[in-house]
């Protein structure tokens, strides 16, 4: 008899989305498989070995709050720390780190061997097994059959995988992988839909070829930021600069005069790349007037010679990927350790989903990661955290959840994602959020361990961290709203003495925090005021609380207003042609889309407020 084992939840793919599925769903008590081609590859960095970033910060630390891995990983990887935004707001801020690609798969690793419930197998998995039209589990390779009733699909850049390099081209997964064709194949005779995208990555560069004396320098910063909210920046390993070089006109005229052998550009590869990390062949003919484009020169590790040249990926010919590379500054003698390329690979509109990523078209099948349509690691494993859970929560017969728009970065891709889909490869930024100042990264444990807790992905030792720091949080807050200076009292004149600042009338200390030049370290410098708290986490929560309480409290009450409409619902077969004074556009995108409430209709893209009025106007009318 062949081989046949039954589990609660079967992951796919053990990347940046499976990873976190797999090991979400064993945090909530499923007994999970972690079935991937290659043990050896597991949280493998395809590209940049790098974390976090604007609006993929955000993500990471909103990960870690839901019990993840990807942010004590980053701890223990990161090479190179940064907050970017560092002068600007709160809601804008991000952390950012360098990492080595070695130690970071090795953290990931560590986590998934050690994690209860979770089991691991090295297979490619080619179909699926379906009963009754829901998934009943996997069938590898080998021929080997898996059974669970929750299936978590992770399968990133690998459906169907093509990877180009110049005219060449070949099937892969990534450079030095399989694709997942069979599977691929099968996938596309399911009732969901899919296309092509595509992604490139530079070539690589030995560093002792490089000439550093004539790049810039960047160090990281001091003090160190760190990901994980039960971590610190002691968990960070040796740390090293990064460098800064830029292409020449040289270069350009180059990448200009080898068009004709680009397959992007002779039409050789069907999927749309990623807007926001083009080739630099793409930038070149889309930015034709700018005569130099920077390259940040990262290193992949610390026992590693070869380093990142982050800025040319580029899928030309290797011919001209070695000339263009030498017309860069200091990198005139470099040898290249692996060339760049571009691979396209399937990937499935996630209109397909439902809000907790299982598929409409089959109960039980869940898609997190790239082969939604988005790009990047913080993307991927933000999705598969929130499918796993969800995998796991089916199981115990436990309604499913996803954070809001208002409640997480992570509600944001979800909704974006499942709400209007994508035509382009998807990551996240700030601007993509309405309730930034919300959605910060120092509050993502307040925002979210508490619902991660109550769906068992995040433990009680974290959870109750969390509440120690909103308890200090709020007694050190109520203590400086209980100090009150004045004009002529002790504390008044203390503080004028100390802070250099008049105290024109009567004020509480908490107050003095809302001034832009002050700052909770500057408040502590008053002896009158007591010793105030140490923890930087806590007495970040005090500061940014006082200092934006005004607008956060027009963000609540703004929130609440779209809460409100949020749930009112849209009747199924309502007659759109019958809403008077709707534009044909928008018309046309309802009419596509049939979202089931107001909150979704308003996600679309190009239904403006104004649509959405006339919508609840009509709503209203024809319920009276
Ligand atoms: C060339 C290249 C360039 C990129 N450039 C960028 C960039 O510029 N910016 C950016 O943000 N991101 C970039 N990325 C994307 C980034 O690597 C992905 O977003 C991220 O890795 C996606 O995570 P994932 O978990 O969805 O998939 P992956 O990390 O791709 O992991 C998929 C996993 O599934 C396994 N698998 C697949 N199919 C099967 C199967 N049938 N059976 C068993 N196991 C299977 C694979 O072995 C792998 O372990 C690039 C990726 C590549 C390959």
């Amino acid at each position: 008899m062949l081989h046949s084992e039954t589990f609660d939840v079967i992951v796919v793919g053990g990347g940046h989305a499976g990873t976190e599925a797999a090991l979400a769903a064993s945090r909530a008590g499923a007994r999970t498989l972690l079935l991937s081609h290659n043990i050896e590859t597991i949280g493998q960095m395809s590209c940049n070995p790098a974390i976090g970033g604007i609006g993929k910060g955000h993500l990471v630390k909103e990960i870690d709050a839901l019990g993840g891995a990807m942010g004590i990983a980053a701890d223990r990887a990161g090479i190179q720390w940064r907050t970017l935004n560092a002068s600007k707001g709160p809601a804008v801020r991000a952390t950012r780190c360098q990492a080595d690609r070695t130690l970071y798969k090795a953290a990931i690793r560590a986590m998934v061997e050690t994690q209860p419930n979770l089991v691991l197998f090295q297979q490619a998995v080619d179909d699926l097994i379906l009963v009754g039209g829901r998934v009943a589990g996997v069938r590898t390779q080998m021929g080997l059959d898996f059974h669970a009733a929750s299936v978590v699909l992770t399968a990133g850049t690998f459906l169907a995988g093509k990877i180009h390099i110049g005219q060449a081209q070949y099937a892969g997964g990534r450079a030095g992988d399989p694709p997942a064709s069979a599977l691929a194949a099968k996938l596309r005779e399911l009732p969901v839909a899919a296309d092509r995208l595509k992604t490139g990555t530079p070539p690589r560069i030995d560093s002792r070829s490089i000439d550093f004396s004539v790049l810039d320098e960047q160090p990281g910063d001091d003090p160190m930021p760190h990901f994980s909210f039960l971590g610190s920046a002691a968990d960070h390993p040796r740390q090293v600069s990064c460098w800064i070089t830029h292409t020449t006109e040289a270069t350009h005229d180059l990448i200009r005069g080898s068009l004709d052998r680009s397959p992007l550009y002779s039409g050789q590869i069907e999927g749309v790349g990623p807007r926001y990390c083009p080739s630099i062949e793409d930038k070149v003919v889309r930015f034709a007037d700018k005569t130099s484009h920077q390259i940040f020169v990262e290193p992949e590790g610390l026992d590693t010679f070869e380093i990142y040249p982050n800025g040319i990926s580029t899928s030309l010919p290797f011919d001209v990927q070695y000339a263009l590379v030498r017309s860069i500054p200091g990198f005139e003698r470099a040898h290249i350790t692996r060339p760049g390329y571009a691979i396209e690979y399937d990937y499935f509109d996630p209109r397909g989903l439902h809000p907790w990523l299982e598929t409409k078209g089959i109960p039980g099948l869940y898609f997190a990661g790239q082969i939604n349509g988005t790009t990047g690691y913080e993307e991927a494993g933000a999705q598969g955290l929130i499918a796993g859970m969800n995998a796991a929560l089916a199981i115990r017969g436990e309604a499913p959840w996803c954070p809001r728009r208002d409640e997480a970065y992570i509600g944001v891709l979800i909704d974006d994602l499942t709400t209007n889909g994508t035509i382009e490869p998807y990551r996240m930024f700030t601007s993509r959020a309405e309730y930034r100042l919300h959605l910060r990264e120092d509050n993502a444990d307040l925002r979210l361990t508490p619902q991660g807790h109550a769906r068992g992905v995040v433990s009680d030792a974290r959870f109750q961290r969390l509440e120690a720091k909103r308890e200090a949080t709020e007694r050190e807050t109520a203590r400086l709203r209980g100090l009150w200076a004045a004009p002529g009292n002790a504390l008044g004149a203390a503080i004028e003495h100390a802070l250099g600042i008049a105290v024109s009338r009567e004020t509480h200390a908490l107050d003095l925090l809302r001034r832009p030049e002050m700052d909770y370290a500057k408040l502590r410098t008053v002896a009158e005021l007591g010793p105030g708290v140490d923890d930087a986490e806590v007495a970040t929560q005090v500061e940014v609380q006082a200092k934006y309480s005004g607008y956060l409290e027009r963000q609540r009450e703004e929130i609440e207003r779209q809460r409100r409409h949020e749930t009112t619902a849209i009747p199924d077969g309502f007659d759109y042609d019958r809403v008077r004074g709707l534009s044909a556009e928008v018309l046309l995108k309802l009419k596509r889309s049939l979202p089931a409430t107001i909150g979704q209709a308003a996600r679309i893209s190009g239904v403006t407020p104004a649509a959405i009025s006339l919508l609840l106007v009509h709503l209203k009318r024809r319920a009276a």
